[in-house]
Parts: structure tokens; C-alpha cells; sequence
């Protein structure tokens, strides 16, 4: 995988076209990793191929034996998992975060896995004891070795009880698919089901695990020796989603977003028509142009980034860009990930020192102008949010380290210019 990349941009270009969502990176690459615990062939449709971190995931999976076959035209990836065994790899530098769920495909076949430590974005404390917690309370043994982490289940997983201190969907996830290979039932307390979760869950069911939620954090999972095959549709990306709407309204462009999740976003949509934005949609699309800003402008905010069905903390950047083009002074909170932050200095760099932070507390002072510069990326979203101020500043810019972007976002470049949007990524 490339690294060290960098987008060139000319500012002062306005998009106008359609843009279609892909599927989601928090589902896709969520559902590879559990296509592994399956005894037969997975296909996943409306997958996001071109996707950096799908990408790696494949490599580690095709190393330790799985044979992975990509139709980026279908846009499907079908896994057959028979051979996937636990080996020693020479490399696990691997910089994507949820290794984790790499380990329940292994323990099935192997009863121990190898695997590379969480990597992902450098947004704050991430830890990874939860991850440990679920495999321990499943029977096996973990052992932290300076490569790589390394959990042994000589005799597979056995049926236990994960209750999570908070409210996490890796812990979530990976209690998820480790239990579906448990011959027993294995409970799950204060889960944290996401829609990607959910997703996942409908998954599970498919490969012949028996998944009961009560609420919306109780589960029992009775897991099965041998689990069937399966042919699933990744959902739309609500993100990538909230990104182009994002990008539509402060361009002042005229851009049609299609296939757009509307019944994973209410919260994050109603926080648009808060701020005077009024959306054309229907059941699938929405139409985003001057037009929206009822009253010719985004009025100023404040809110809030937290759990589902509030805005998640993904999203957050794309609020400031918002901020950044309101008439007035917003504030954005995050309490899920406070020390999300670091992106702001490189939007500085752009909009004349408009941000002002301290950690969980973004102040904006929107309506300053926007200027071509030389930016870093700081992490998946910000990256994203640099090429955005890129394309809308006056001069050109450079963005460093762009590959962080297209961790999140499929065919990013192309889909720019679907738009009539050109970047150069070199
Ligand atoms: C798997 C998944 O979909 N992860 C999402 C989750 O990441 P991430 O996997 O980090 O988030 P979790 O929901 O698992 O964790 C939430 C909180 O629990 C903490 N924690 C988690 C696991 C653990 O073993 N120990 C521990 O302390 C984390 O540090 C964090 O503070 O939120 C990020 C920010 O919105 C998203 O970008 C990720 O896509
Ligand atoms: C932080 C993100 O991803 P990850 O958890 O994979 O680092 C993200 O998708 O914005």
C-alpha cells in the first residue's frame, strides 16, 4: 500500500454532478473479517473495493491463507475461508484498527491467532483491554508479545458472559463474531449496537449463528461448530454520506448524493435543518444546492458528537467545515473522542485561525475567507476535511499523507471527478 502521498489541489472549483455512496467502511470491513468464521463461501456485494483498509485486511487474510477474490466492476468480494490458519508473519505492521476481529477466523481453525496490535486513527486513547476481556472470558489465554498480540484456545472458544464497563462497538463486534463459533450460548451485557453492528448481527444470523437482542444492549448469542455460506449487502456508508452533503452545501455547488442511509442519519440530518439547510430528497438521494440555504446562509450552532443515533464522533469534522461557513460563531462538543483535534490546526492554516479548542470543545468562527495551503493529515476524517477546504480555497494547496483519506473513502479521486472536481494524488 502506498504511503507518503501527496493531493494537489486547485482551489476555486465548484462540483456539480452525482456522487454515489459506497458501501460502508465500518460494515465492509467488519463483515470480511467475520466471513472468516464461515466453513463456506461469503460474498459481499456493494462492497467498497478500493477501500485502504478493506485492502489490508485482504493482504492479512490472503497471508494467513484465505483466499480472497475481488470484482471491483460488481463491486463483491467473495471469501473462502477453508485454508485461513494462523502463521507467523514476518511484518504485522498493519495500520488499521480492527486487527481484533481477525482473531475469531484463527482460534476456529487453528486454536491460536496471531494477530497485528489495533492500529487507526490517532484520535485520542484507544485502548484494546476490552478486546482482551472478551477472549479471556471465552476460555482462551492472551499474551502481549512486541510484534504482535497472541491469544490461545487450544480447544476453541467456550460459552461465557462479556459485560462491557462502556460502551464500545469494537468490543461489541468482536464479542459478536467470537461467540458465533461458541457451541453453547454466550451473553452480552451493555453491547453497543451501531447500525454497522446491527448489519453485522443480520450477517451473523445468515452463517446460522442464533443472535436474540433484548433493548438495544442485552444479546445472546448461540454460536454453531459449522456455519454456512452467505451472500450479503454491505450497507451505505453514512459518513461518506454526511461528507458529500457536507461538501454540497458549503461548495455552493449543485451535486445529487445518491444512495444516501437516511435511517441511520435522522440526528446528524436534523442537525442540518437546525443550521437553515432544507434538503430535496426522497427515499434514496438528496439534491443539494444553493437553493437549500433557506435563507442564503448556514446559521450558526452548537451541538453535541456522541454514541448513535446522535452525530458520531466520524462525523464531527465535517460539523466544523459547517461552523466554518456559518454566519456567526458555532461550538462543537465531542465526548466520545475529546482529544479529536488535531485537524483543526491544519484547518487553521486555511481559514485564517477560525478555531479555537480545548479537549472535547471546538469554538468556530465562521465566515472568514478561505486561502490555499500546505497541509498534513492528521487522520482519516481531517484528511478528508483538508482536500474539502483544498478545493474551495482561493490557490492551490498540497495535501500531505493523503492515503489516510482513502482509508475511508472508495475511489475518492474518481468520484471528485464525477463532480467536475480534479485533485492529483502522486
Ligand atoms: C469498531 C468500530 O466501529 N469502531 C469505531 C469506534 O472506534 P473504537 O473501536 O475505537 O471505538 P469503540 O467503540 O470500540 O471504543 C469506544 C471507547 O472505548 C475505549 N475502548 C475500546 C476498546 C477497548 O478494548 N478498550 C477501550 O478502552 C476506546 O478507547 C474508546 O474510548 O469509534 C470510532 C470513532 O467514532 C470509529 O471511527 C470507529 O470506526
Ligand atoms: C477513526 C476512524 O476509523 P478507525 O477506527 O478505523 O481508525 C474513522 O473511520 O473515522
Amino acid at each position: 500500500m502506498k504511503s507518503n502521498l501527496k493531493a494537489h489541489i486547485q482551489g476555486g472549483q465548484t462540483p456539480s454532478g452525482k456522487v454515489r455512496v459506497s458501501g460502508a467502511k465500518n460494515a465492509s470491513t467488519r463483515l470480511l473479517s467475520a466471513a472468516l468464521i464461515a466453513d463456506e463461501t461469503v460474498t459481499l456485494n456493494n462492497f467498497p473495493t478500493e477501500l485502504v483498509d478493506a485492502r489490508y485486511k485482504m493482504d492479512f487474510i490472503e497471508k494467513c491463507g484465505g483466499k480472497v477474490t475481488v470484482d471491483e466492476k460488481l463491486e463483491s468480494v467473495t471469501v473462502n475461508p477453508a485454508e485461513y490458519k494462523d502463521i507467523e508473519l514476518g511484518d504485522y505492521n498493519y495500520p488499521i484498527r480492527t486487527t481484533y476481529l481477525l482473531v475469531a477466523g484463527l482460534i476456529k481453525r487453528s486454536g491460536i491467532a496471531r494477530i497485528p496490535y489495533p492500529g487507526g486513527c490517532k484520535i485520542g486513547d484507544r485502548g484494546y483491554d476490552l478486546h482482551m476481556m472478551v477472549w479471556q472470558q471465552l476460555g482462551a489465554t492472551v499474551t502481549e508479545k512486541p510484534d504482535y498480540i497472541e491469544v490461545s484456545a487450544p480447544n476453541g472458544f467456550q460459552p461465557g458472559e462479556i459485560n462491557f464497563p462502556i460502551s464500545t462497538i469494537g468490543g461489541t463486534e468482536n464479542a459478536l463474531i467470537s461467540a458465533s463459533i461458541v457451541d453453547g450460548e454466550t451473553i452480552i451485557k451493555n453491547a453497543y449496537i451501531s447500525p454497522e453492528v446491527d448489519s453485522l448481527i443480520q450477517f451473523l444470523r445468515t452463517l446460522g449463528a442464533k443472535i436474540d437482542v433484548v433493548g438495544n444492549s442485552f444479546i445472546r448469542v448461540v454460536g454453531a461448530k459449522y456455519l454456512r455460506g452467505s451472500i450479503f449487502q454491505v450497507m451505505p456508508d453514512r459518513i461518506e454520506a454526511i461528507t458529500w452533503i457536507v461538501y454540497g452545501i458549503i461548495s455552493g455547488g449543485r451535486i445529487t448524493v445518491e444512495d444516501v442511509p437516511f435511517d441511520t442519519m435522522e440526528i446528524p440530518l436534523i442537525h442540518l435543518k437546525h443550521m437553515g439547510i432544507d434538503l430535496y430528497r426522497n427515499d434514496k438521494n438528496v439534491i443539494v444546492s444553493p437553493e437549500c440555504l433557506t435563507n442564503g446562509q448556514i446559521q450558526p450552532f452548537e451541538l453535541a458528537c456522541g454514541t448513535h443515533p446522535g452525530i458520531i464522533s466520524d462525523m464531527q469534522p465535517f460539523y466544523t467545515m459547517l461552523g466554518l461557513h456559518a454566519n456567526g460563531k458555532s461550538r462543537i462538543f465531542d465526548y466520545r473522542y475529546p482529544e479529536r483535534l488535531k485537524y483543526c490546526g491544519e484547518l487553521n492554516k486555511f481559514y485564517d485561525n477560525a478555531l479555537t479548542w480545548t479537549p472535547g470543545a471546538i469554538t468556530v468562527e465562521g465566515g472568514k475567507g478561505i486561502t490555499g495551503a500546505d497541509a498534513q493529515s492528521t487522520d482519516l476524517r481531517g484528511s478528508m476535511a483538508v482536500v474539502i477546504a483544498g478545493l474551495l480555497a482561493q490557490g492551490n494547496s498540497t495535501i500531505h499523507n493523503v492515503e489516510m483519506a482513502l482509508r475511508g473513502y472508495n475511489n475518492m479521486e474518481q468520484k471528485l471527478r464525477n463532480l467536475g472536481v480534479t485533485i492529483t494524488v502522486e
